[in-house]
């Protein structure tokens, strides 16, 4: 059977083995893996009533690990649940009809594929399903987001919208204990969020294969929504990976790379993947704050002065991004000063 370009939810559960083109190089394979001794990421309460010991848990956990969790963050947990409802029933669709729902935009901004890989460095395939599209503030794009499963726009609408209040509170905090001004990242560094939608189906050899390759996520900010109960997430520190634990109605907060390159290298925008697991299907829903295209992203003044001088080039986002994708994990080393 050819599976290229075939969703693996389709054809998952016909084979007792993981085909050939998903075995990953021994190196990366998830039983080969260093696991770290430290059990989990920093877990930070947004709700307690000390605002500075809360921007300094942030500050501290983003540049130990560049990743934390955020419990009592004020987004509603039947939200959360509505919209993880809807990914579940839309991943759970006849493959055709996925494909009508996501195929609206004719510039292909709406899509779902399966995963191929990242970048120039990716030898192997990886076991998931995504359903991607813009969410930007203005509304602009959702006539193209899926009509189905029923209240899919009305209800990811909401959420987005909330995503994308809570991301700009957590940067807030950022700012005030980095010493950048109020308000730093709300307009253009923040003006275009993308949703995906993950889906990873139970897989039959979970030693051998990933979920998601080990990436820094391009980008300022990213919202990670994990189902519960599943643990597949890990993050790499000083060489072994940490695993993700979901904690109920937390999200998984980390820092993207523009983010490290804003901060001058202070904040870590941190290695991270997805394993495989055996059962059941896992689903998560990352909300990426993005900045618009021509955004110059470089590091902030405040951060880069004579004291410390600047480690990385200024330059538009949408080139930076260009850069980022074909030089897969060589892009750091060649892009500092
Ligand atoms: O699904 C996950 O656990 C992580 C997804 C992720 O890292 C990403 O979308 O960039
Ligand atoms: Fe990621």
């Amino acid at each position: 059977m050819n599976m290229d370009g075939k969703l693996v939810s389709t054809w998952y559960n016909l084979h007792s083995s993981v085909p050939e083109s998903y075995v990953q190089p021994a190196e990366r394979q998830p039983c080969n893996a260093v696991l770290s001794t430290i059990k989990t990421i920093p877990v930070i309460d947004l709700g307690g009533h000390d605002r500075d010991d809360i921007i300094r848990n942030i500050v501290k956990s983003s540049e130990e690990y560049g990743f934390f969790q955020v419990v009592n963050h004020g987004v509603a947990k039947e939200l959360m649940d509505d919209t993880l409802r809807i990914f579940k029933e839309f991943h759970a669709m006849p493959a055709n009809e996925k494909l009508i729902e996501s195929s609206k935009d004719p510039n292909g901004s709406c899509k779902l594929y399966t995963s191929s890989g990242r970048n120039c460095a990716d030898v192997a395939k990886y076991w998931k399903d995504s359903l991607r599209h813009p969410c930007p503030p203005s509304g602009e794009f959702t006539e193209y987001w899926p009509e189905k499963p029923e209240g899919y726009r009305e209800i990811v609408g909401k959420y987005t919208q909330e995503l994308r209040a809570l991301g700009l509170r957590i940067l807030d905090l950022i700012s005030e204990g980095l010493g950048l001004s109020p308000n730093y990242f709300s307009e253009e560094l923040s003006a275009n969020p993308v949703l995906i939608s993950h889906n990873y189906p139970p897989c039959p050899e979970p030693s051998l294969t990933l979920g998601a390759s080990s990436h820094k996520d391009p980008n300022i900010l990213t919202i990670l929504f994990q189902e519960p109960n599943i643990t597949a997430l890990q993050v790499l520190k000083d060489g072994a990976w940490i695993p993700v634990e979901p904690i109920p109605n937390a999200f998984v907060v980390n820092m993207g790379l523009m983010l490290q390159i804003i901060t001058n290298g202070r904040l870590i925008g941190a290695e991270h993947r997805v394993i495989t697991n055996s059962s059941p299907n896992r689903h998560t829903i990352a909300y990426f704050i993005n900045p618009k295209k021509d955004a110059i992203i470089g590091p902030a003044k405040p951060l880069a002065s004579s004291t410390s001088q600047a480690i990385y080039p200024s330059m538009p986002f949408g080139e930076l991004l260009e850069n980022f994708m074909n030089k897969g994990p060589y892009f750091e080393a060649e892009f500092r000063l």
